[in-house]
């Protein structure tokens, strides 16, 4: 599944001009983030004193044991969740600013999101699954969105299942699918959360190989895993515990493009 080409114009990395281009050099930026949730024996802290830069070309993998807030830290960054305190920047727009209105638009056009379980809608097709953020944000002319979910198909190599539903698919096909509508308003960040917690090797290593073209292209990826043994394909890895970075390790050069 490797071999991608130009994604687009609308390319952080092709364009310093473009909004994605970030705060200084960092695409996504976190400064002295907590998260407290409240339960009923009182407030619990999820993420402590996050400090984060994400660079456009990086491919992060965010790692730690179940309950360290990898998921919180997703949920924070995505704008799905607010943080309790401290600032998150991601494409040059501080996420607390936004409504929600504002904030479904603005995640549909600069953060595209793959999940472990595809969440494909059942009785769409292929297709029109890869048409919805489109749709929704409205970014591609009605008439030009088929065109672009084929071209999206073809490049995650499964275009001669546009017209099927999700449940003929094989799971790594529901994954590639799922990258495609990830894709599909250009966003200058993907964000994965266990993307191949549900895939058998090959189409692990072939998912794998294609976010690391993506990232090589100028996307940046951030992703959750619980797999230790694909740590080739990431330049960076932070660990999560009990809420904390505890360690932040460069694997390999990449991301950082200016
Ligand atoms: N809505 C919530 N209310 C209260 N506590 C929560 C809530 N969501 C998460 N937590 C707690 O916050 C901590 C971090 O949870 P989070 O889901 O971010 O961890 P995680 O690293 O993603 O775990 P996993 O690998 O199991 O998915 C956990 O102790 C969890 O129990």
């Amino acid at each position: 599944m490797s071999g991608g080409n130009a994604l687009s114009k609308n390319n952080a990395v092709n364009n310093p001009s473009h909004p994605a281009a970030g705060r200084g050099n960092a695409l996504i930026s976190l400064r002295s983030v907590y998260k407290n949730y409240e339960t009923p024996s009182g407030s619990f802290p999820a993420l402590k004193d996050i400090n984060l830069d994400v660079n456009p070309g990086e491919f992060i993998a965010i790692v730690g044991k179940s309950g360290s807030g990898k998921s919180t830290l997703i949920n924070v960054l995505t704008g799905i969740d607010s943080p309790s305190s401290g600032e998150v920047h991601v494409a040059s727009m501080a996420v607390r600013g936004l409504n929600q209105e504002q904030l479904a638009v603005w995640r549909g056009k600069n953060i595209g999101v793959i999940f472990q379980f595809f969440q494909l809608l059942p009785t769409l097709t292929i297709a029109e699954n890869v048409m919805l953020p489109m749709d929704f944000c409205n970014t591609y002319p009605a008439r030009e969105r088929r065109e672009r979910a084929l071209y999206l198909l073809n490049k995650v190599g499964i275009a001669e299942q546009a017209d099927k539903l999700p449940a003929d698919l094989s799971g790594g096909q529901q994954q590639r699918a799922a990258i495609a509508r990830s894709l599909a308003n250009d966003p200058p960040i993907l964000v994965a959360d266990e993307p191949t917690g549900n895939l058998d090797s090959q189409a692990t290593d072939s998912v794998m190989e294609f976010f690391e073209d993506l990232a090589q292209e100028g996307k940046t990826v951030v992703m959750v895993t619980h797999e230790r043994d694909l740590s080739q394909y990431f330049t960076k890895t932070i660990t999560l515990s009990d809420g904390k970075v505890v360690s932040s390790s460069l694997l390999k050069d990449g991301g950082g493009l200016e």
